[in-house]
């Protein structure tokens, strides 16, 4: 077994997407960025879709770079998106239309007609996920009522991630991590619901098959290796849920340990053993998806930096273009503790003129509205850090664990303000980075396939030798506890 070893990690999010060379040698991991592009919702009949075949194209054209820039062939091919959204294939393997985003309109008011059918606790002890109407669930109860010709059409629906593993090896598979996060899944059996299949009338000889993470499913197709111009390179199921993949590269460092995965959305939650599904955990939301090596992610979804991003891009539409860098050097000037805004309002979930609903959400609950964009973006991002409290909190209190450090990985480390806001909110040491843990734990799980590594321990142990961390120690938390207190009182 020659001691250098290369995999290419195919990472997408809703923002971007990315091709990485991962190259694993003398106990360390070296990530090389070799084709990266934009990505987000297109606009067709009036719905909110993804552009899957510029996807898949610019998917191709990175994998052909990186088997150019490999020094040998690389051993495998892992592909991670984000979770819920998923595409439909008719009986002749073709995609029948452009995948649904799970920002879409069309799960408004799903989850009330689903609790009809179904109660609300008894989901949730099926599956243990928490309630968001963009689950999976609720698309497919959605083209149900909807009477969806395409959905009538469907030999097979697969998760974004493994769709775009299924064009490249043309094997249909669902990956346990991305399953979980569907509210589809029997969260106790690892398997497609009977349950909720039969008391929502929907169709589960549509759903593919679960395999673990770690599963090697097959080669790259003649036609696709040729295409490309690269070997019959093997496709493996990693964590194919980018979360999953983001905490198998967390470092985690000594002590009992949360991570927040941050990005367009905030994850933020502990690694445990076994699923904890019990009135507690019902009654915070916090959801139990499955995560690589027969662990689970116990987490909630924070609606993230989302909610920045959709103000810069209001902001650009009115003429004011301001780079992230820009917005967060406003921010740190303007006024603390302006305002606070619940930042998992449904309110925000949609795209569109982010700062007019922010104003709307501070004027209906009493408070200033400001037309300062470093003054909008500083009241986001702290009460985004006290709702990192607020989840801490539960956290300890659903484990009964005490947390000792804050890993926070992902791209959304890149906003410093952010990180230290987050420490002194918590009141916890905040340990950032690597901002690719996404596609570090996606080789990592690769190598962990291919017989490189052991487990998740000697994974972990790589991304700590392999990568710069910056540590931010809590700084006036008194005041932060202060308006902590404010804010929960609301
Ligand atoms: C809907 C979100 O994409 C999902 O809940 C989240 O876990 C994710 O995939 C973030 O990339």
């Amino acid at each position: 077994m020659s001691e250098t070893a290369s995999y290419i990690a195919v990472d997408l999010g809703a923002e971007s997407g990315r091709v990485m060379l991962g190259t694993m040698a003398a106990g360390e991991l070296h990530l090389e960025e070799v084709h990266r592009f934009g990505n987000g919702p297109v606009e067709i009949e009036g719905s909110l879709r993804w552009d899957f075949d510029r996807l898949l194209s610019e998917v191709r054209t990175g994998i052909g770079l990186a088997a150019k820039t490999a020094a040998g062939t690389p051993l495998g091919i892992g592909v991670d998106t984000w979770g819920v959204d998923f595409g439909l294939i008719g009986d002749d393997g073709r995609l029948i239309e452009a995948p649904y985003h799970y920002r879409d309109s069309r799960t408004n008011g799903m989850m009330e007609k689903a609790f009809a059918l179904m109660s609300k606790r008894d989901i949730y002890q099926n599956t243990g996920i928490q309630f968001m109407q963009l689950n999976s669930l609720y698309q497919v109860l959605a083209m149900r009522l909807a009477d969806s010709a395409a959905l009538a059409r469907t030999g097979k629906l697969i998760f974004m991630a493994d769709l775009l593993s299924y064009f490249l090896c043309g094997q249909v598979f669902g990956e346990y991590t991305l399953a979980s996060t569907s509210q589809m899944m029997d969260m106790a059996t690892g398997r497609w619901s009977k349950a909720i299949f039969e008391k929502l009338g929907l169709p589960i000889e549509i759903m593919p098959e679960i395999v673990m993470p770690g599963t090697v499913v097959g080669p790259l197709t003649d036609d696709v290796a040729r295409e490309i111009g690269c070997p019959k390179i093997p496709v493996i199921a990693v964590g194919s849920h980018d979360t999953a993949s983001a905490v198998l590269g967390v470092p985690g460092t000594g002590g009992n340990w949360a991570y927040l995965s941050s990005g367009t959305w905030s994850l933020m939650g502990v690694e445990i053993p076994k699923a904890i599904i019990d009135d507690k955990t019902f009654e915070y939301g916090f959801t139990n998806e499955g995560g690589v090596q027969n662990t689970i992610r116990l987490l909630k979804n924070i609606m993230g930096l989302w909610l920045v991003q959709e103000c810069k891009r209001q902001w650009q539409r009115e003429g004011q273009d301001l780079s992230y860098g820009e917005l967060t050097d406003l921010a740190s000037k303007a006024e603390p503790f302006f305002g606070i805004i619940d930042c998992d309002c449904s309110d925000f979930l949609a795209p569109g003129d982010m700062p007019t609903r922010i104003n709307k959400h501070l004027a209906q609950t009493g408070q200033p509205t400001t037309d300062d964009k470093g003054q909008m973006v500083r009241l986001v991002l702290e009460s985004l850090a006290l709702k990192y409290r607020r989840t801490l909190e539960a956290i300890e209190d659903v484990t009964g664990d005490p947390i000792d450090v804050l890993h926070i990985v992902g791209g959304g480390i890149q906003n410093e303000l952010l990180c230290q806001f987050a420490a002194d909110a918590t009141g916890k040491r905040v340990v950032a980075g690597p901002i690719e843990a996404t596609a570090s734990g996606n080789v990592l799980m690769q190598a962990i396939a291919t017989g490189r590594l052991k487990g998740i321990d000697e994974a972990r142990e790589i991304v700590r030798h392999s990568f710069d961390l910056k540590e931010y120690r809590p700084q006036d938390t008194p005041a932060w506890t202060h308006r902590y207190e404010r804010f929960t009182k609301r």
